[in-house]
């Protein structure tokens, strides 16, 4: 068995037996996000860094005592989770910055840190008997589920806005997945999902409804943390769209410190478009969501009703981090720098994140002596049309040598007349 202690109502704080709600507190219908709560006494005795040391896990599955799983033979076999936290040198010789981190999420199996919470949530759908699971996504989080249940052979049904990034959407089909393109946008998606849930019986992996996505996404920072050493950042930077990812870098965080792991909680700071900040607004003004209709080229954070904002919002307070808005000029110029400076490459709204850190850095709201992680939460390569708007055109040649001397000498010119 797990080490779950409770499901604990963020709303009304009426508590639950793990196995007694399935999704929401049923007293405060869907906006009662439930938290999961742990008997850190009982991890305390198994989870240690010697436990660690031995442990030649190297995905999410090497946190087991961490995560709300009580029948491990049912977890989902794709390799989850040990991104890499790269140094940047040449970035940080670049902004003169001594202590940047940059965590790339884009490397899980379908190519986006929504892995984590999918082989969570799948791997409770497994212990639950229930082998059909729907999801509504901008295409990230379906490409996880997809995935996930394309490894144990479970049927998963796609919510989709029908102008999702293509690559998106064939990662969808090519899994096996039902899909629904919907003529409309994620928000109606999602609501679209609640009801084909309560209709058909389906397991619902959606956040801010499911309360085991945070726990799959925290896993990220478990994985920071451990990368460095357990000597935490003074900052991460996170993406924001319905504000799952931040609660659960957040909640990975919070365990450690409460295992004793960590003696301080990093600060989390929120990154949203301009023209889609619903989180960032409230996180800097009176605290409440107000909805909006969203607009931005970062399909993956283009949401108008943050599902899981009233939990993203407390934990960054706590935490005392910031939000910060970003244009979508400054989002498309930050894949071409992380890009050129670093060969990582994000789709938009993972490079949301990075934008956010350069203008934070920029305006005096971070010192360059202090040590950031800035995650990537999806790789570039889910969205390439976004992409080569912040990139020129290849050179265009005939296949002669002549043309590529041509070309090289008009190349040196330019590079001379600078
Ligand atoms: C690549 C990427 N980055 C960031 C986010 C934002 O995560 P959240 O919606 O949990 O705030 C998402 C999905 O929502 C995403 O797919
Ligand atoms: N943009 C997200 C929306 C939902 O993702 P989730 O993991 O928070 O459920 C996506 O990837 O679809």
């Amino acid at each position: 068995m797990g080490h779950v202690k409770r499901l604990k109502c963020l709303v009304c704080g009426t508590e639950y037996d793990e196995n007694e709600v399935m999704y929401t507190c049923p007293k405060c219908g869907d906006n009662g996000l439930l938290e999961v709560e742990y008997d850190y006494e009982s991890i305390k005795r198994e989870f240690t860094k010697e436990y660690l040391s031995n442990n030649k896990s190297y995905s999410l599955w090497r946190y087991l005592p961490l995560l709300p799983i009580n029948d491990p033979s049912k977890i989902a076999p794709l390799q989850v989770g040990f991104t890499p936290l790269y140094q940047v040198p040449r970035i940080r010789e670049d902004l003169g910055v001594s202590n940047l981190f940059v965590k790339d999420d884009g490397r899980n199996p379908t190519a986006s840190l929504k892995d984590r919470a999918s082989a969570i949530v799948v791997s409770k759908a497994q212990e639950l008997g229930k082998t059909e699971i729907t999801c509504a996504s901008t295409g990230n989080a379906a490409s996880s589920l997809a995935g996930a249940t394309a490894s144990l052979g479970l049927k998963s049904y796609i919510f989709v806005p029908k102008n999702a990034p293509k690559a998106k959407l064939t990662q969808l089909l090519v899994f096996g997945a039902t899909v629904f393109a919907v003529n409309g946008t994620y928000d109606e998606a999602f609501d679209l999902s609640i009801k084909a849930t309560r209709e058909f019986g389906w397991y619902n992996r959606n956040t801010g409804f499911n309360p085991y996505t945070v726990e799959g996404k925290k896993t990220v920072a478990l994985e920071i943390a451990e990368q460095l050493s357990f000597d935490v950042p003074n900052y991460v930077f996170v993406s924001v769209g319905d504000g799952n990812i931040i609660s659960g870098v957040y909640k990975g965080f919070f365990d450690l410190l409460n295992l004793g792991f960590i003696d301080r909680m990093p600060k989390i700071v929120a990154v949203q478009a301009e023209g889609c900040s619903p989180v960032v607004d409230a996180v800097n003004g009176d605290g409440i969501i107000k909805p909006v209709v969203p607009n931005t080229i970062a399909d993956s954070i283009s949401v108008g009703i943050p599902r899981s904002g009233i939990m993203a919002v407390k934990y960054i307070k706590n935490s005392n981090g910031f939000g910060i808005k970003v244009s979508d000029e400054e989002i498309l110029k930050a894949i071409k720098y992380l890009g050129t400076m670093s060969g990582i490459f994000a789709e938009p709204a993972a490079s949301t994140s990075f934008a956010g850190y350069l203008k934070a850095l920029k305006e005096g709201l971070i010192k360059g002596s202090d040590k950031v992680v800035v995650i990537i939460t999806g790789n570039g390569l889910k969205d390439i049309d976004s992409a080569m708007k912040s990139v020129k055109e290849p050179i265009y040649i005939d296949p002669t040598i002549e043309d590529v001397k041509r070309k090289v000498m008009e190349i040196n010119e330019l590079f001379r007349r600078r």
